[in-house]
């Protein structure tokens, strides 16, 4: 197929997109059913997140290797302790899991020649050469995909928020992010009603929510991020305080005159429900450990927020480079909001930094 035979640029990539990721929420729901519940939830043990992590990126890449070989993939795994004899048992389950997922039948809208549907097992190899596929360097020039299999592992063990988070970069700039959280509600207002999105956004062609269980044939939501007012506006930030510095956030807000507390989400699910508007302020400030943020776990969630009519930055007001590899390695923090928010945000973050420096004298 070619990239783009179909009326809207991106049109190809989008169906795809959205198609491998639904699939690999499949996957890792099931994966959370039949491990994590059993598993993870009485004994300490990582690896069924880790079954999940490789086999979604095995899906995922087999499926984009198969309509687009020639774009390189930034993916958060590897395969090389799958390789080695050790990694035998990990890797027989994540093949499994992975063939039971690329071979399950088509939905509507998904096309044989995706590589998808009955008949489509891979081999051992090609599975893990799949996974390979995600060690792409990153860099300024041409198309590559961005992949977090599952983000927000932490959130995804206890049962919480995580997502599936896909995205191509053209020249370092996104633009196309796609983004399935199975365990989100499917409206923030009804938090024990359906849950299961997918969040879509194309460079000039708007943002919207899909619902997991019917991505192609159902209902699409368009994301605008609202205007807040001091009274009105909330913090959405990390539930792990290893991954942000909580502490300054709550600065910020008080600087902003913020009243409403922060909402807690794992993953790139926060992008998701900024720009339907659950929450005004994204706020990611390093927690001083020297942790650069990877380009897979802000991309999709980034375009998602600009084309539902808001605006990302670092702390300081920059834009995200994702032209320097495998992380955005001179931007400093992350705020995303409404753009009429954003100046008042990266002032008050300005601020916050400035008392903070004055207090360590
Ligand atoms: N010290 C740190 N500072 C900031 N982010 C970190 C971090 N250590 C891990 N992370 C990232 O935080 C992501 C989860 O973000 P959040 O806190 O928003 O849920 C993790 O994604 P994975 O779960 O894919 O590894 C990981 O990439
Ligand atoms: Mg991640």
């Amino acid at each position: 197929m070619a990239a783009n035979d179909t009326a809207h640029p991106y049109a190809a990539e989008t169906q795809i997109a959205i198609a491998a990721v639904r699939r690999a929420c499949v996957l890792t729901a099931s994966v959370f059913n039949k491990l994590v519940k059993q598993e993870t939830l009485t004994k300490d043990d990582k690896s069924p997140v880790t079954v999940g992590d490789f086999a979604a990126q095995a899906v995922i890449n087999t499926i984009l290797d198969r309509t687009f070989p020639d774009d390189p993939i930034v993916g958060e795994e590897d395969a090389t302790d799958l390789r080695i004899e050790s990694g035998r048992a990990l890797r027989d389950r994540i093949v499994e899991l992975a063939n039971d997922t690329l071979s399950a039948d088509l939905q509507p809208g998904e096309k044989e020649e995706w590589g998808l549907g009955p008949n489509h097992g891979r081999t051992v190899d090609q599975l893990l050469d799949a996974i390979d596929r995600g060690n792409y360097d990153g860099g300024r020039t041409g198309r590559m995909w961005t992949l977090d299999p599952i983000d927000g592992t932490k959130g995804f063990l206890r049962g919480e928020q995580y997502a599936v988070c896909l995205a191509l970069l053209v020249d370092a700039r996104v633009e196309l992010g796609v983004i399935g959280c199975p365990n989100l509600p499917v409206a923030a207002s009804n938090p024990s009603g359906p849950r299961g999105c997918i969040f879509v956004a194309v460079r000039g062609q708007g943002a919207y929510q899909l619902l997991l269980d019917n991505p192609l044939g159902g209902e699409r939501t368009k994301l605008t991020i609202p205007t807040f007012t001091a009274e009105s506006l909330n913090f959405l930030e990390s539930v792990e305080k290893a991954h942000a510095k909580l502490s300054f956030n709550e600065r910020v807000s008080q600087i902003l005159g913020v009243t409403r507390a922060p909402t807690r989400i794992d993953s790139q699910a926060k992008y998701c429900a900024l720009a339907r508007g659950d929450g005004g302020v994204y706020l990611r400030m390093p927690v001083g450990s020297g942790y650069k943020e990877k380009i897979w776990d802000h991309a999709a969630g980034s375009i998602l927020v600009e084309e539902a009519g808001g605006v990302i930055s670092d702390g300081r007001g920059e834009p995200l480079d994702f032209s320097l590899g495998r992380t955005l390695g001179e931007n400093y923090g992350i705020v995303a909001c409404g753009k009429d928010v954003h100046p008042k945000v990266i002032a008050a973050v300005k601020q916050a930094k400035a008392e903070e420096a004055q207090s360590q004298l």
